[in-house]
């Protein structure tokens, strides 16, 4: 090649679209200490240019920004990629950066993304460049996000041992990268980039939480900013244009708004607990449907949770009190080890059981693409197929004993998975127990048109959301014991049942008519067809 480093590294750099992320903002930084002295120097041998003390203070704060911004995407990075190697994630990326532990969740994020896009870049090029030494290893993560951020990202670089340690390769590198273009005969590094990121952007949900506040005082705030819309089918869902970022708003740190999204808030309408009931959140944590349930109740009654992992409990706890809920016990155990014929849970009305599943609806919400492991195609692997397994086997033993609590009249099983072994087939497999038991499948949401696979009969009663709906792809099943469903119809005179129920109970009766055209609906968008 031949060409001085300075001009050969514009030639690479410039051809690279400099991604932009605000980890230079600094917002919600200013409280920050600064990195040690020892760690911000100018380059040897170049002493700092005589500057207006305001342009320095600024480049100072934009250095400490960027020192703390990329040590916070590095920690989740670390995580990140060990869950993803381990196939035992801590969470997703998203839930790791909106921990409350993450200060600059914004460019945290984006610092992650971004690292991860050009992950087997930096790899192949830090490692023929020599700079991952065994000394440096045990700070690797570090290392990624910081050379991504100086040579694609913003460039300030001086302070931290780390960024010193690109700045002194960085020509090495660049060289390394100019070569990897030539060597796959393309233009630019962005063509090196995996393009598989395309998200299509979905609406931004939230729901209210009516414990703490009402839908009309969050319209009427949140209107004087952003375009909010009602949801046409989950009450106190609010509908707002994608991308619209509410992580730190007021009302969702208040508790008084959750940002989960629209099929997740369907599987505690599909339960429809009455006020006053006694019910099992199953599977709980963190905690979004448990709180939900609360709402639903209007905070009467009593709601046990249960979560067989300790700091996923705590999460938990964490959401319930932002809930406002004071009805809610917390379990840190198996569900599995619950004796159903205990007398504490003998008053159990209804069973919310949302288990672990394998999250395939939720990978691109999850940004799934961006791990090394969907790099490489491990979710064909022998592997997931058996991990599917072993997770439906779970599936349908806690749906089982979900079934075998003596009063429970109402069970519903979701998950955010699109696979027919964590849906129908466990749905499937338990029918016998639960018809012996007395259930049947019923109905939720009659009006929604995409229903479960046709691959059993009465599987037009189970319900699938798509990212073809613009959702997240989830499944919800209703059990309801025969006996109740017989004394919920109108002609007990429908003593003491709230207004939603009597709205749903008349949706149940009105599903038979309405089947008919729905099918018709659905047959002529292909639904069953899939
Ligand atoms: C899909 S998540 C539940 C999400 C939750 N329903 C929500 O909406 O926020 C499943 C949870 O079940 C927990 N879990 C797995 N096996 C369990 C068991 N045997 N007993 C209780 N909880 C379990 C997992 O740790 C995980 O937190």
């Amino acid at each position: 090649m031949g060409q001085p480093a300075a001009q050969h590294q514009q030639s690479v750099q410039h051809r690279v679209t400099r991604p932009r992320h605000d980890a230079n903002s600094g917002a919600g930084r200013g409280a920050m200490p600064p990195p040690s002295k020892n760690g911000r120097h100018a380059p040897a041998g170049r002493p700092p240019p005589a500057q207006p003390r305001r342009r320095m203070a600024s480049r100072d704060a934009a250095e400490r920004a960027a020192f703390f911004a990329r040590r916070e995407a590095a920690a989740v990075l670390r995580r990140v990629l060990r869950g993803d190697a381990s196939r035992r994630a801590a969470g997703s990326i998203k839930s790791l950066v909106y921990s409350p532990s993450v200060r600059n969740k914004r460019a945290t994020f984006a610092l992650v993304c971004q690292t991860l896009k050009y992950l087997p870049i930096l790899k192949e090029v830090l490692a023929s460049s020599g700079v991952l030494t065994s000394k440096w290893k045990k700070q690797e993560e570090l290392i990624y996000v910081t050379a991504y951020d100086i040579l694609f990202g913003q460039e300030t670089a001086a302070s931290g041992s780390v960024e010193q340690l690109i700045m002194l390769h960085k020509d090495t590198i660049m060289d390394a990268l100019e070569k990897m273009c030539l060597r796959r005969k393309v233009h630019s590094v962005e063509d090196l980039v995996s393009k598989k990121s395309t998200v299509k952007p979905k609406p931004r949900f939230l729901r209210v939480n009516t414990l703490r506040t009402t839908t009309d005082s969050v319209i009427e705030e949140l209107n004087k900013i952003h375009k909010v819309d009602k949801d046409d089918v989950v009450p106190d869902m609010l509908v707002l244009l994608p991308g619209t970022d509410l992580h730190n708003h007021h009302l969702v740190t208040d508790g008084k708004v959750f940002l989960q999204g629209k099929a997740s808030c369907m599987v505690a309408v599909a339960l429809c607990p009455k006020p006053g009931w006694k019910v099992i959140d199953a599977c709980a944590a963190p905690g979004n449907k448990t709180v939900h349930l609360a709402a639903l109740m209007n905070g009467e009654g009593s709601i046990i949770a249960c979560e067989l992992n300790k700091e996923r409990t705590k999460t938990l706890q964490h959401t319930i009190q932002r809930s406002g809920a004071n009805n809610i016990e917390t379990i840190n155990g198996d569900f599995l080890d619950i004796d159903s014929n205990d007398p504490s849970y003998a008053e159990v009305r209804a069973i919310l059981l949302d288990p672990s599943c394998s999250g395939s609806g939720i990978s691109t919400e999850r940004l799934d693409h961006l791990l090394p492991s969907h790099s490489r195609g491990d979710q064909d692997d022998a592997s997931t197929s058996s991990r599917i397994r072993k997770l439906s086997a779970f599936q349908r033993k806690a749906l089982s004993h979900a079934l075998s609590f003596p009063s429970v009249e109402r069970v519903v099983y979701s998950t955010c998975s699109i696979h027919q072994a964590e849906n129908e087939d466990v749905v499937n497999s338990v029918l016998p127990l639960a018809s012996s038991l007395g259930f049947e499948l019923a109905t939720p949401f009659p009006q929604w048109c995409r229903r479960g696979l046709p691959v059993f009969e009465g599987s037009e009663h189970l319900l699938r959301t798509d990212p073809e709906d613009g959702l997240e792809g989830f499944f919800i099943a209703l059990f309801v014991r025969k006996a109740a469903a017989d004394a919920a119809k109108p002609s007990n005179g429908g003593l003491g049942v709230s207004k939603q129920v009597r709205r749903r109970r008349s949706g149940l009766m009105a599903f038979s008519s309405l089947r008919l055209s729905r099918m018709m609906l659905c047959s002529t968008r292909g639904v069953w067809g899939r």
